[in-house]
C-alpha cells in the first residue's frame, strides 16, 4: 500500500444529480457500499408536478426542470442519510455527477447567498431568490436547433467544430442553451451572475475531474456534522461518472439503460465525427471517453411497457421471451420524444416483407420490437463511429434496465458479446464516490485498492444461432431509419 495509511472508517459520498432522481451512495475504503438512498422526483416532491423528473412543454421539444425541485432534493437526501444514522463526521470527501447539459442560472449576488448559509433553514428556503432562470433547461430539450447552426457556422462548420471540441452542435448541450437565453429572455441573461459577456472567465477555469476543489462549506458542518476537513472533489456528468462506476477499461464498450441509453467507450485516440461525442476521460485525463446518446431509453421502454404489457414489468418480460429472436422479422423504431440521432421523432413499423403498418399482429411483438429497435440503433450507430465488437469484447451494463437478464439477452445477442453487470445498477453515484476516494487519496493508492476488488458479474451470453440473423436485420433497420429521417 502507499504512503496514505488506509483506514476503513473514512466513508466517501458520491451524489448523482439524475433526470428522475438524486441518488446517493456512501462507501468505505475497502469499498464497500455502507448507504445507497434516492430522493424521487415525482414521487417524493409532488409539488413540482414533475413526469420522469422533467416538464415537457408544449411545443414539443422545449424540456425543463425545476432549479430549486433540485435544491429541495438535497435537503431531503440529506434529511434521508441522517434518518438512516450515517455518521458524517467520518466522510472524508464528496464527488457527483449531474445529466451532462443540464444548466443552472445563478443569479447576481448568488455567491454571497452561498457563503452566508446558516443550519437554521433549510437549502431550498434560503436558495428560493437565486436562480435567475426558474426552470433549468436539460439534457432533454431539443428547442436550440437555430442556436446549434449558428454555433456551427460561426466555428467553420460542424465537422470542425467536432474536431476542436469533440461534439459538433448539439441541441441539448449547454452552450446553446445559454445561447438561446441570451436571444429569448436578455434580462435574466443579464441578471446572471455565472455567465455574461465575458462567458469564459465567469465559467471558471476547467479542472480535472478528480481536483479537490475545497473544503465543505460550513452550512453542512454545523446542519448535518460533517468534518470541517471533509474535501469535495470536482463534479462530473453522469456518463463519465458511470465510466468511473463499471472501472470501464480499454476494449470495453458500456452501455448505460437509465433515462437516456447511452453507449460509451474507453479510447486512446480521439476520432471526432459528427454523431456521438468524444470527452477527456474522467479517471484518466491523457485518455478519452467515446460517448453515443440516445433519448428514447427507459421512458419510452415504459410507455410501451404500459401500453402493451398491462403496465407490469413481469408481463413486458414474458412478452419479450414469448417472441422469438428477430420478431418474426418485424421492426419498430419507438422515438416517443425528439430522438438526437437522428433528430427524428414518432413510431415507425415494418413487417417482414419491408411493409409499413401501423401496428404489429400482437403486443408480444411490440415488446420486443421496441427492445430489438433500441439495441439495433445503438449497434448501427455505434458501427458508424467505428466501434467494432471484438470476440474479446466485454459489454457492461448498468442503469435499471440491466436488472432485467432477459433484456440483456436480447443486448448480449445484438452486439454478439457477453454482458457482464455489477452488484449495483446505480454506477454514476458509484462512480462519483470512487472520483472523491480518487481524488482524496490520489489516483497510485486508489487503484490499489481497486484492483484488489472486482464487482463484474457475467449476466448474459450471445448464441451463435442468432449472429447472422441480427447483422441481416440491423442492415434492414439501418435502411429504415435512413428512410424514415429523410421522408
Ligand atoms: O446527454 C446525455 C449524455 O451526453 C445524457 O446521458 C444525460 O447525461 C442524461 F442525464
Amino acid at each position: 500500500m502507499s504512503s496514505t495509511n488506509i483506514c476503513s472508517d473514512r466513508i466517501y459520498l458520491g451524489f448523482d444529480f439524475s433526470t428522475q432522481q438524486l441518488k446517493v451512495i456512501a462507501i468505505n475504503e475497502d469499498l464497500v457500499i455502507l448507504k445507497e438512498n434516492a430522493v424521487r422526483f415525482d414521487e417524493d416532491l409532488p409539488d413540482f408536478k414533475t413526469t420522469g423528473g422533467v416538464h415537457p412543454h408544449s411545443d414539443g421539444v422545449t424540456v425543463t426542470a425545476p432549479t430549486l425541485m433540485w435544491i429541495q432534493a438535497l435537503d431531503l437526501l440529506l434529511d434521508k442519510l441522517k434518518a438512516d444514522n450515517l455518521d458524517f463526521s467520518k466522510v472524508a470527501a464528496i464527488s457527483g455527477s449531474g445529466q451532462q447539459h443540464g444548466s443552472v442560472f445563478w443569479k447576481k449576488g448568488a455567491e454571497n447567498g452561498l457563503k452566508s448559509l446558516h443550519s437554521g433553514s433549510s437549502l431550498c428556503e434560503q436558495l428560493k431568490d437565486c436562480f435567475s432562470v426558474a426552470d433549468s433547461p436539460i439534457w432533454m430539450d431539443a428547442s436550440t436547433t437555430k442556436q446549434c447552426k449558428e454555433l456551427e457556422a460561426a466555428l467553420g462548420g460542424a465537422m470542425h467544430l467536432a474536431e476542436i471540441t469533440g461534439s459538433r452542435a448539439y441541441e441539448r448541450f449547454t452552450g446553446n442553451q445559454i445561447a438561446k437565453i441570451f436571444e429569448k429572455s436578455p434580462s435574466s441573461y443579464n441578471n446572471t451572475e455565472a455567465c455574461a459577456e465575458n462567458l469564459e472567465t465567469k465559467l471558471g477555469p476547467l479542472v480535472k475531474s478528480t481536483e479537490i476543489l475545497g473544503k465543505i462549506s460550513k452550512y453542512y458542518v454545523e446542519k448535518y456534522g460533517f468534518s470541517p476537513d471533509c474535501e469535495v472533489i470536482a463534479f462530473t456528468g453522469d456518463n463519465p461518472a458511470s465510466l468511473a462506476g463499471m472501472r470501464l477499461q480499454e476494449g470495453d464498450i458500456c452501455v448505460s439503460l437509465g433515462t437516456s441509453d447511452t453507449l460509451f467507450l474507453w479510447l486512446t485516440q480521439p476520432k471526432p465525427a459528427l454523431e456521438g461525442h468524444i470527452f477527456i476521460n474522467p479517471v484518466n485525463s491523457d485518455s478519452y471517453m467515446a460517448l453515443l446518446c440516445f433519448k428514447n431509453g427507459s421512458l419510452t421502454r415504459e410507455k410501451i411497457r404500459d401500453e402493451f404489457a398491462g403496465a407490469s414489468w413481469e408481463t413486458f418480460t414474458k412478452s419479450l421471451k414469448s417472441v422469438p429472436s428477430g420478431n418474426n422479422g418485424n421492426i419498430g423504431i419507438y422515438f416517443d420524444v425528439m430522438e438526437i440521432q437522428p433528430l427524428l421523432s414518432g413510431r415507425f413499423r415494418i413487417n417482414k416483407e419491408d411493409q409499413d403498418v401501423p401496428k404489429f399482429n400482437t403486443a408480444e411483438e411490440e415488446v420486443r420490437a421496441v427492445i430489438e429497435g433500441q439495441f439495433m440503433s445503438r449497434r448501427v450507430h455505434a458501427e458508424n463511429l467505428g466501434f467494432n465488437i471484438l470476440p474479446k469484447s466485454r459489454v457492461l451494463a448498468t442503469g435499471g434496465a440491466s436488472q432485467n437478464k432477459s433484456i440483456l439477452k436480447v443486448l448480449a445477442n445484438i452486439l454478439n458479446a457477453p454482458v457482464y453487470i455489477q452488484d449495483v445498477s446505480n454506477s454514476a453515484s458509484l462512480g462519483a464516490a470512487y472520483q472523491a476516494m480518487r481524488g482524496s487519496l490520489g489516483h497510485t493508492c486508489f487503484n490499489e485498492i481497486l484492483n484488489k476488488t472486482s464487482r463484474m458479474v457475467r449476466a448474459a451470453e450471445p448464441d451463435d444461432s442468432t449472429v447472422e440473423l441480427y447483422t441481416k436485420l440491423c442492415a434492414r433497420y439501418k435502411q429504415l431509419e435512413e428512410r424514415v429521417s429523410q421522408s
